[in-house]
């Protein structure tokens, strides 16, 4: 470890989501939290900011919403100790595009180079940057470095990596396939190797992670060799709003029909699709878990759906392990969600996996574990912590 860990000193983790930010200030070796804090509903008039500290919490409602805003009013909750304990500043940034292969520090050029990528990620880069901007204002003298969701998928082979288009699309416009999460990937994919008591490098293993984005992995010996996001964090599994696969011939036809641009259509498979446009009402899982259980048939529908190609990716990622150790859940509905992991499991004894149903209710968020029955592949949970492997990058780069 650095200099900087061996002197104590705290990292700044800011991971800006498309409508809240999560911030944490953090030892970087030991991963104890001086502090949590939460953005929700960044951009909108209910905007609301908190801070968590040693079973404490302090609020408040800032008057600019925006990303910049809130971040603003995160670090004027906490103390002048709190800040000057800060030696770095950490941030999740969502695309590195083909330049960036593994984190950096945020100079004038890869600030540049970042805003330039923002078609990309157009949900998610602008918030990263807004974080950059606000923290580098609050605390001018402190190192910024980015840790990007596409880095750990950077080792998929060509094959994974690659769409099946005109060679010129992937040489003169980086059309390919770059991964997201993957910082939750990574984190979820080593924790899982300890918990099984077996060396990374021997495990074939499929994270899943299912939050409000979400995504699987294909983590072999330790590195990333499938996934099931693509060029933008819209392609593969159903999310909160985001469709996941979808015949592109739609769009065309979707534009003609509704009188609108193509844009405006993948605007729409980003914010209106996935569990929300299949219910009608909601992109919550926990809200569409109760309203199925109240005779929603939309909603019961739309579990269903996420549930199935959850199934379906895990299976069709096997092939590129070749053997399958582990199946692992991660993020706010793999960590939290018992009905949601059985459903995907009972899809899944093809496979040779097999729930453990009181291990599964046993083990949520707080805990994790094994909640699959003894022979055949693993199932577990882990929960995930993208903000330590932020400070330890930081740390390491400071
Ligand atoms: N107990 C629970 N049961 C089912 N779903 C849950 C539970 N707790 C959280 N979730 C779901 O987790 C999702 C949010 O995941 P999270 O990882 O926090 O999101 P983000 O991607 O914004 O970080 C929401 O759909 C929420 O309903
Ligand atoms: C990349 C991505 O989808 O992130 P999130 O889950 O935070 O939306
Ligand atoms: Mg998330």
């Amino acid at each position: 470890m650095t200099a900087l860990s061996d002197a104590g000193g705290h990292v700044l983790v800011v991971n800006a989501g498309s409508s809240s930010v999560k911030l944490a200030v953090l030892d970087p070796v030991s991963g104890r939290r001086a502090l949590t804090g939460l953005a929700e509903r960044v951009g909108t008039q209910d905007a609301s900011v908190r801070i968590d500290r040693d079973g404490e919490r302090s609020t408040s409602t800032p008057d600019d919403v925006s990303h910049a805003g809130v971040i603003e009013a995160l670090l004027a909750l906490m103390t002048g100790d709190e800040r000057s304990s800060i030696t770095a500043v950490g941030h999740r940034v969502v695309h590195g595009g083909p330049t960036y292969s593994s984190s950096v520090v945020v100079d004038d050029v890869v600030r540049a180079d970042l805003e330039a990528l923002t078609p990309l990620a157009p949900l998610h880069l602008p918030g990263n940057l807004a974080g950059i901007d606000a923290t580098t204002a609050a605390l001018p003298d402190l190192p910024q470095v980015a840790v990007f969701d596409t880095a750990f998928h950077r080792t998929m082979p060509a094959y994974a990596a690659q769409y099946a288009v005109p060679r010129s699309w992937r040489d003169d416009l980086d059309v390919r396939r770059y991964g997201f999460h993957g910082t939750s990937h990574r984190y979820v994919s080593g924790a899982a190797a300890e918990l099984l008591g077996r060396p990374p490098g021997e495990l074939g293993l499929v994270t899943l992670h299912l939050g409000n984005g979400c995504s699987a992995a294909a983590v072999r010996g330790g590195r990333s060799v499938d996934t099931t996001m693509g060029f933008t964090p819209l392609e593969g599994l159903v999310m909160g709003s985001r469709s996941g696969d979808i015949d592109p011939g739609v769009i065309p036809y979707v534009a003609e029909r509704l009188g609108v641009d193509a844009a405006e259509v993948v605007r729409r498979l980003n914010t209106e699709s996935g569990l929300l446009g299949v219910s009608g009402t909601s992109n919550d899982m926990r809200t569409l878990l109760e309203a199925a259980a109240a005779g929603d048939e939309d909603a019961a529908l739309a579990v269903e759906l996420f549930c199935y190609r959850a199934a379906k990716h895990v299976a069709a990622l096997s092939v590129a392990l070749g053997r399958l150790d582990a199946v692992v859940f991660t993020g706010g509905i793999g960590e939290n969600s018992a009905p949601v992991r059985a459903a995907v499991l009972a899809r899944l004894s093809v496979l040779g996996v097999h729930l453990d149903a009181e291990a599964n209710h046993a083990n949520g968020a707080t805990t994790g574990g094994r909640i699959s029955t003894p022979g055949g592949p693993v199932a577990l949970v882990v929960p995930t912590d993208e903000e330590l492997l932020i400070a330890r990058d930081t740390a390491d780069l400071a």
